[in-house]
Order: C-alpha cells, then sequence, then structure tokens
C-alpha cells in the first residue's frame, strides 16, 4: 500500500533524525571515509546493507556528538499537502488532466515534445492546454503572484516610472522582480506604440512609430525562456511555436539560435547578447518604451555595455526616437545602489558620474556580514520554531509594519529580514486586497539618499489612482523590496572542508536519506566534469538505495548542454516517490527557479573566465565565489516553500569571500566589448561611459588584435570586415575565420561554417565513455571520424558523416557516442551560419540540402581549412621544445594537449588551440596539428 511505504519512509526519516545527521561531526570522518566509501548516517538509513547484512554504525549517531544538525523536518504539514507516496496532492479544484496541463504551463515541464528524428528548431506539434485550462490556470498562479512581496511595490514601482526615466529596484531572491515587474508595467500609458518624426544620424526626417514594447534582459538563454514560459502560464497564454502563428500573445523570448515572440508581444525576455545584436540595426531602440536590465550585479561584459547605451540613450537629444524617451528599470537582489545611480544620474545632478572613476568595481558593499551568523548559529544552536517567528516580528513596528529602513543602500540579505519568512504574512494579507486602490495605502518607501521620500501610510492618490512621492532631482528613482516569500535556513560547515567534491556527495546523500519529500535538491559545482563524475557516483548509490527510501533522478544542468537538455532539469518528476537531485554550475545561480528544488548545496566555487596577461590568452579557472553568488545560490531554495541552503564552507571562508565578483570587462579580453562598441558607431572607445573602464593597455591590445584580423583600419575605424564580423552571431575570432574562408584563396567556407556550428553548440559533441569496455568499442567505432589533423577537421568529419547519414541519424551518434542534441543544435546554427553568409553574399548560392555523399576532406584541403583559422588564432599557437614540451608562441608558457584531444599524447612540430583551461596546468583543448613555418608566416616573419 502507498501508505506503507510512505509511512515506513516517515519512519526510517524518524529515526534518522533521532541519531541527528551532523554535518560538523560528520566533516571531522570526511578524509577516513573517503577511502573506506561513504559509511554516515546518512547512508545507515538508507542504502542496502552489506553483505552481513548490518549496515556500518555511524559515528553521528549519538546526539551528544551533535552540534548542529539539519532541521528536523515537518513531516505533519508535509502529509497534508501531499499524498502518501509523497506526491503533491491534486487542488481540489483541478482534475487530473487540469493538474498536468497546469505544471506544464508553470515552466516545470518542456512546453514541447521530443520526437527523436526532428531537428533542433524544428520543434515538434505543440499539445497543448486549452484556452480555458490556460486561464484556469492563471486565475490559480494570480493567487500565488499577488503574495510575492514586489506587489507591495506594484503602485510605486509604476508611480516612479511615471516621474522618472530611471528606476532602481533592488528586491531579495524571489520576491518577483523578473516575472512581476514587466507585468506591472507594459499596460503603463507611456508603454505605447507612438507615431513620431524621428531625425537619422545624417538629418534625415522620417515619420516612424516608436515604443510599445518592454525588453527585459537575462544573462543566460535559460533564464530567458523560463521566465518567459512562467509569465505566459501567469497571463494564460500559450507560448509555443504553434501558438505564435495562430494566436496573439503578450509575452515571448529571443535568444541565439532560437526566438519565439508573438506577433502583438509587449514583453520580451531577451538575452543581454541579443539585445545588443538589435542595437545593431536599432542604435535607438525604437520598438521599446522600456528595457529592464535583469540581475545587473552580474556585471558580464554585455551588461556594461547595454548600460552604457542606454545611459547615452536617456541622456542623448532623443531625436532618434522622435523625442520619446525610454525608460531604463535596472534590477538585482544584490544591488548596489550607489554606483549605478551616480552613472544613471542626470549630468549635472548628485551623485555624478565621472568617466573613468569605477563606480561598479564593488556593487553590494553594504552586505551585512552577520547575516550569515545568524544563520549559522541556527545550525549551532537550533531555535524552536517560535523563536524564528520572533526574529521576524521584532523587527516589525507596533502597528505591523515593517520597520522602515535607515539605509538606502541595504543589500537583500539584510541580517534582519533574510532569513525570516514573515514578510509573507504582509504579503498575504495584501492578496487579499483586491483594489490596487487600497494597495496604494499600504506602507510605502522610496529611499533616496538614505531618505524617506514618500509618507508612510494613506498616501494620496494622483489622477490616475497611482500614489504621489517626490520626484528624484537626479531622476533616478529607487525602490527596495523586503522579504522573499519563503523562508531559507541556511547552514555551513565548522571545519574547512578538503575535498568538497566527496562532501557533496554525502551532503547529498544525507539530504536524500533524511528529508522528507517532496524536496528536490540543487547542487553547485563547478563543471560539467564534477557534474559528471557526481551523477555517476549519486546513480551508483541510488541503485543501492532500499525500498523504503525515495529513488533519486538524477540531472545535469550547465552551459554545454543542449536547450532541450537544460529543459529536463525543470521537469517535475513524474515517478512516484522520486526525489530530484539537480546539479549545476552557476547557470543556475541567478534568476531561475527551478520547478520543485526546496535543498541547495553550494559547494563555493566556480570556474570563471580570466584574461591571464602573461599567458595572452583567457583561461578558465576554479575560484572561490563572492558573498553575492552565495546569496544568490541560497536563493534558488524556498521559491516555492521553506528551503535550506547547505554551503560545504565554513562561515570563516565566507566571511573573506570577496563581495562581489570584478565585472567581467575587468578581467577579460575585451575584444568583443571594442568590436560591439565600434560596430554601433563608438569612434573612441576610451571615452564611451562604463561603469568600470578596463585598464587602457587591455583596450589597447584589443584594438590591435582587432586591427591585425583587418576589422579595424589606421585610423581605428571599422572596416568592410569589422562590420561583417560584427554581424556574425559568433565571437569575433569565430566571424573572422568566416570571411576568411570565403575568400576565393581559401575557398573553404562550407567546411568552416561545418566546424563552426559544432563549435558553437556550447555543447561537447563527443560523449565520454562511462567504462573501459565502451571506451574501446568508441574507439574503434569513431576510426571513420577521427583524424589526424586534429580536433577541427575530426569535428568536421563528423557533422558530414552526420549530415551524410540517410537512415537513422540517432543510432550513428549512438554508436560514435556522439550527442544527438548537439549534433542537432549544430545543424540549427550551421543553417542559419549559411543563410547570414547568403545575406552576406559571402556564398553564392543555397548549398545543396543534405543527405550529401560523404566525402573526405583531402589533406591538403585540410591544410587550407586550418591556416583559415590560424588567421584568427594565430596567438593560441605553441611549438614543441627540445625538452618534449610544447611553449607557447605568445607567451613562451608551457601548455599540454588535453585528454579530451584526439591529438592528445601526439608529440606534433607546432600545434593551434582554440581554448584554453587551467586546472592543474596548462591544457590546451581544440587542438590542430599545424606546422611551425604557417606560424611564421601567418606572422610575417
Ligand atoms: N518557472 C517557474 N516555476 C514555478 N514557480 C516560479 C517559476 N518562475 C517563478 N516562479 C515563482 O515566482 C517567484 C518569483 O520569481 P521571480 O523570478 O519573479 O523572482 P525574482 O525576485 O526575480 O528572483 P531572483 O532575484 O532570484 O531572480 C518564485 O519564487 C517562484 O515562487
Amino acid at each position: 500500500m502507498p501508505e506503507k511505504v510512505y509511512k515506513k519512509f516517515g519512519e526510517e526519516a524518524t529515526s534518522a533524525e533521532s541519531q541527528k545527521p551532523d554535518i560538523k561531526v560528520e566533516e571531522k570522518q570526511r578524509p577516513s571515509e573517503k577511502s573506506s566509501g561513504l559509511n554516515g548516517t546518512a547512508l545507515a538509513n538508507g542504502l542496502k546493507r552489506s553483505q552481513d547484512g548490518n549496515p556500518k554504525q555511524s559515528r553521528t549517531s549519538s546526539p551528544q556528538n551533535s552540534t548542529s544538525q539539519i532541521n528536523k523536518p515537518e513531516k505533519r504539514k508535509e502529509h497534508a499537502d501531499h499524498d502518501d507516496n509523497g506526491r503533491a496532492r491534486k487542488s481540489p479544484k483541478l482534475n487530473g488532466v487540469e493538474n498536468k496541463r497546469m505544471q506544464e504551463q508553470t515552466g516545470s515541464r518542456p512546453q514541447f515534445e521530443n520526437k527523436s528524428n526532428s531537428h533542433v528548431g524544428d520543434r515538434p506539434q505543440y499539445q497543448g492546454p486549452s484556452r480555458k485550462d490556460l486561464e484556469r490556470n492563471a486565475a490559480v498562479l494570480d493567487k500565488t503572484r499577488r503574495k510575492l512581496p514586489v506587489w507591495l511595490k506594484k503602485m510605486d514601482i509604476r508611480w516612479g516610472l511615471r516621474h522618472h526615466d530611471i528606476l532602481l529596484l533592488n528586491g531579495e531572491t524571489g520576491s518577483g522582480k523578473s516575472t512581476q515587474v514587466p507585468q506591472f508595467l507594459y499596460t503603463e500609458p507611456w508603454c505605447v506604440r507612438q507615431p513620431v518624426v524621428i531625425e537619422k544620424e545624417d538629418g534625415r526626417k522620417e515619420e516612424a512609430k516608436v515604443g510599445g514594447m518592454i525588453a527585459i534582459t537575462q544573462p543566460r538563454r535559460i533564464a530567458a525562456i523560463t521566465l518567459a514560459q512562467r509569465v505566459a502560464a501567469e497571463m494564460g497564454q500559450p507560448l509555443n511555436k504553434a501558438s505564435i502563428k495562430k494566436e496573439p500573445g503578450t509575452v515571448g523570448y529571443s535568444v541565439r539560435f532560437d526566438s519565439m515572440v508573438p506577433k502583438d508581444a509587449k514583453i520580451k525576455f531577451v538575452t543581454e547578447g541579443i539585445l545588443l545584436q538589435e542595437m545593431l540595426s536599432d542604435p535607438h531602440l525604437t520598438r521599446y518604451s522600456a528595457v529592464i536590465v535583469d540581475e545587473v550585479h552580474e556585471r558580464s561584459m554585455d551588461v556594461d555595455l547595454i548600460l552604457g547605451f542606454l545611459r547615452n540613450i536617456v541622456h542623448g537629444d532623443l531625436k532618434g526616437r522622435g523625442g520619446v524617451p525610454l525608460k531604463v528599470i535596472i534590477m538585482s537582489a544584490t544591488l548596489d545602489k550607489g554606483g549605478i545611480e551616480a552613472f544613471f544620474a542626470k549630468p549635472g545632478t548628485q551623485p555624478g558620474y565621472v568617466l573613468g572613476h569605477s563606480y561598479g568595481k564593488v556593487l553590494a558593499t553594504d552586505l551585512p556580514e552577520d547575516a550569515v551568523k545568524e544563520n549559522t548559529e541556527e545550525k549551532f544552536n537550533p531555535k524552536p520554531p517560535h523563536m524564528k517567528k520572533q526574529i521576524g516580528n521584532a523587527k516589525r513596528t507596533t502597528n505591523g509594519k515593517p520597520e522602515k529602513m535607515d539605509d538606502s543602500r541595504r543589500s537583500s540579505l539584510d541580517s534582519e529580514y533574510s532569513s525570516w519568512s514573515g514578510f509573507s504574512e504582509t504579503a498575504e494579507d495584501t492578496s487579499k486586497i483586491t483594489n490596487e486602490d487600497k494597495i496604494s495605502n499600504v506602507a510605502k518607501h522610496t529611499m533616496t539618499n538614505g531618505v524617506d521620500t514618500k509618507a508612510d501610510v494613506g498616501t494620496p492618490l494622483d489622477q490616475a489612482g497611482i500614489s504621489r512621492g517626490v520626484v528624484s532631482p537626479n531622476g533616478v528613482a529607487y525602490e527596495y523590496i523586503r522579504g522573499r516569500q519563503h523562508e531559507v535556513q541556511t547552514l555551513c560547515e565548522v571545519q574547512p572542508v578538503q575535498d568538497y567534491q566527496h562532501a557533496m556527495l554525502q551532503t547529498i546523500l544525507q539530504l536524500h536519506t533524511s528529508e522528507p519529500l517532496p524536496g528536490d535538491v540543487l547542487a553547485f559545482l563547478t563543471g560539467q566534469d564534477e557534474i559528471e563524475s557526481l551523477q555517476v557516483e549519486l546513480e551508483k548509490y541510488s541503485a543501492m538505495l532500499t525500498a523504503n527510501v525515495p529513488k533519486m533522478e538524477v540531472k545535469p544542468l550547465h552551459g554545454s548542454l543542449s536547450p532541450e537538455a537544460q529543459q529536463d532539469a525543470f521537469v517535475k518528476v513524474q515517478k512516484k516517490f522520486t526525489r530530484k537531485v539537480v546539479l549545476a554550475t552557476n547557470i543556475a545561480e541567478t534568476s531561475l527557479t527551478v520547478a520543485g528544488v526546496r535543498y541547495v548545496v553550494d559547494c563555493g566555487k566556480a570556474k570563471v573566465k580570466q584574461y591571464r596577461p602573461h599567458l595572452g590568452m583567457e583561461s578558465l579557472l576554479i575560484k572561490p565565489i563572492s558573498k553575492v553568488s552565495a546569496i544568490q545560490r541560497a536563493g534558488r531554495a524556498g521559491r516555492e516553500a521553506k528551503g535550506k541552503c547547505i554551503r560545504i564552507y565554513t562561515n570563516a571562508e565566507y566571511l573573506k569571500m570577496d563581495q562581489d565578483e570584478l565585472p567581467e570587462i575587468m578581467r577579460c579580453n575585451v575584444i568583443e566589448a571594442v568590436l560591439k562598441m565600434k560596430a554601433r558607431g563608438v569612434e573612441d572607445v576610451l571615452t564611451f561611459p562604463l561603469m568600470d573602464s578596463p585598464d587602457v593597455m587591455y583596450m589597447e591590445k584589443a584594438l590591435n588584435h582587432l586591427y591585425a584580423m583587418d576589422a579595424l583600419d589606421e585610423n581605428g575605424s571599422l572596416t568592410k570586415v569589422g562590420k561583417q564580423m560584427a554581424k556574425f552571431p559568433l565571437p569575433a575570432t569565430h566571424g573572422r575565420v568566416l570571411i576568411a574562408a570565403a575568400d576565393s584563396s581559401a575557398d573553404c567556407l562550407l567546411e568552416v561554417i561545418d566546424i563552426l556550428a559544432c563549435l558553437n553548440t556550447d555543447n561537447e559533441i563527443f560523449l565520454q565513455p562511462k567504462s573501459e569496455e565502451q571506451n574501446e568499442t568508441m574507439n574503434e567505432n569513431r576510426s571513420d571520424i577521427y583524424r589526424r589533423e586534429g580536433d577541427l577537421i575530426t569535428l568536421l568529419t563528423t557533422m558530414q558523416r552526420y549530415a551524410a547519414e540517410n537512415t537513422n541519424r540517432n543510432d550513428w551518434c549512438q554508436k560514435h557516442l556522439v550527442s544527438v542534441r548537439a549534433m542537432k543544435l549544430a545543424c540549427t546554427i550551421r543553417k542559419q551560419l549559411r543563410q547570414i553568409c547568403l545575406n552576406e553574399k559571402l556564398l553564392s548560392e543555397q548549398p545543396p540540402a543534405d543527405p550529401q555523399p560523404f566525402e573526405p576532406i583531402t589533406p591538403d584541403k585540410a591544410s587550407v581549412v586550418m591556416k583559415t583559422f590560424l588567421k584568427a588564432f594565430i596567438k593560441e599557437t605553441a611549438i614543441l621544445g627540445p625538452d618534449g614540451s610544447y611553449k607557447t608562441t605568445a607567451g613562451k608558457e608551457s601548455i599540454h594537449i588535453h585528454p579530451s584531444s584526439v591529438l592528445y599524447g601526439k608529440k606534433l612540430e607546432a600545434i593551434m588551440f582554440l581554448q584554453h583551461v587551467f586546472t592543474t596546468k596548462n591544457y590546451a583543448k581544440k587542438v590542430s596539428a599545424i606546422q611551425a613555418d604557417w606560424i611564421a608566416e601567418q606572422y610575417g616573419l
């Protein structure tokens, strides 16, 4: 009987709890546990017994040993909301089908089915819910929406933007910024398409329509897609390929190589790169009334450029927009108001922006450090639940309203509010108020330079029913959203952890065997390799779990997966009595709500791209994360219910973390940034307004590199080549290779497109064998694609063989251990690149459709292809020294061929590599065998 199964699990969990799995004590055991396998309480609780039938007795089982514990699960409550198998009970108002459809629409399932033979981009027919179901679902979601803390600020946000063009919005993770703010704004009177006369750069006047849409940028495509799906669901609208052709819709998304925007869309989620791309053809962003820059704290290179361009638009003469202002909303959970306010303040007002001054180098300067202390105290001295309530209540004024803030730069992890869920009560109260006018009477705070500029209660309404406040003289409005809907309890280690990967494994198993269902786990690791090996380990242990412990479904989530594979991590587990464990990189750190997740496990590290001047190239380095990242990661728990975040590092380590990541523009090669500025008409890149200006030396290096690639002329102006490079949705170097390949002297454009398509899937084409046996079979089967010229020509051969396959491409992929998803995405990119080359007249005619008979590339042609790549990757070359090691030509650094390369272990005269990683040593990836005299030729020696 299902009931028994759950009870058993409940009982088991209770006994586990009585043994109190203790992170602190377990940590002390970790080094020895590693050699003998896992034998902690968690495993004794759930793993099948050893041959003698007895699980090993854990030293953590003694309550006296416990000084810190994972809190006791609230089983009764869980039982009330969930059926006996630990699954959510059906909503009484919805039948089974509707319930399932509702899940589909809330983003917890992908909105399309995967058909094995369909290509990415050619999405299969959508089998979605009916309009009626969507509306009913939206009505259900509406109740949840109204409980989000951001709803308390709805009228302030509207008011702020009626009276200012810039709004800074700082709100705790999960407070509802990304999903709600665009919905608050798209009906505003300023958000309309209006006929105007615009003045072109050359002085010509033209009638045009301006505005009507809101763009909301996201640092990553997965966030843009899932947020658009969620907002569509909240609006009761479908968002799929079939619907956008037939039905009007309010919301859509546009990301690299994928776009779904209904005809009359008013809200468009875009990646930062896409907005910059749009600025190429529409520098004044005339289709938009507002741009919302979300997750600004990430400070990607693209977001810094966007901020600069937006500043130029709002403080410019607006002639290119026919005088229509552009509203700009800057949002984050960890936003430092000071720097951004100065950056956007009207010229001549205070605080003012001075070019070259670093305003945003350190964001969120006021993260209160005792926030963590408070949370760790909960771990060391667990407080009874009523105490937690007291923490929250203590911060209320006697009239029950939130206490006034006295610091305009307060960050989201405010020690007094962060782990307190009391705010949801306020929000719940508000949800009962349906009349928006009444909401305007809820306490309001607009902080300008630390001064509360609005009345607390009973603010009078203006004619439009919007409450009045004080207009900020510098033109920048600010709103702070306190609280989140659900509490997140943060726990951390007592002793530093030696082997964080092993500690992650232990902690996840401990959570899995001791915490009740429902409650999925989201674990943050540094990269694909770590994720894959932890997945193997977890699956191994999962297979050993006894029947009374839930099953575990492990899902990877990283940038190298195709969009479809990434979506898998968001799908709610369908199997009964199963917990989902998502293993993610920092791709899941901001913006995302992974349905079902209540527990976050944070390793405290991330792989970051960093320019290393002595190497003359960028490397991926594993580094401790910043406090801001730690806060964002914790914010992924507790989005649908109370949550926990377990940090695999100590509080002391947290306190030592940098406040924030150095902005990408300060630590990476700025060649992309310089090309983007030039292509959007910035002549003098050194005077372009940037929040943080990189070292002039780096700017000059980038200018020189572009000049060497013929993208700039001697005056620093963009050449025809440079203009074409900027049009490709590719890195500058890849764009240059494409153009070189189209040259009649090379004539290898189709081959180069095939290679670039494979390289730009962000997705490893070749899967890793999971056993020695599989490795042997794989090597045998791949003999028809492996090429001695190296990885580039091997990728070309793979694409050509795949495209020639006319029986079953999936079987072919399986045989060659090639990722089907990556190949499908590569085909989409190949199609798009061919189209752009046709438009740019680099290609004279449409190539014949697949399948075409396979013809292996000749060694001569392969040399031409590699020389074409050398045009952009001359600095990424190395020569074999007499000692048998490779030395880079640019920095004379030692470098090794990465094990993932087909040339691994080979001693070659010279190599060219497209990627560089540093783990234990410098590794070259995507390696080709070249000749030393090609390098000399390219250097002009
Ligand atoms: N795809 C989704 N599936 C289920 N619930 C969702 C989804 N997206 C959002 N939500 C719900 O809406 C809430 C608010 O999400 P939203 O992304 O708007 O918050 P936010 O303030 O932007 O958070 P963050 O700063 O972390 O990005 C979430 O906490 C969650 O309860």
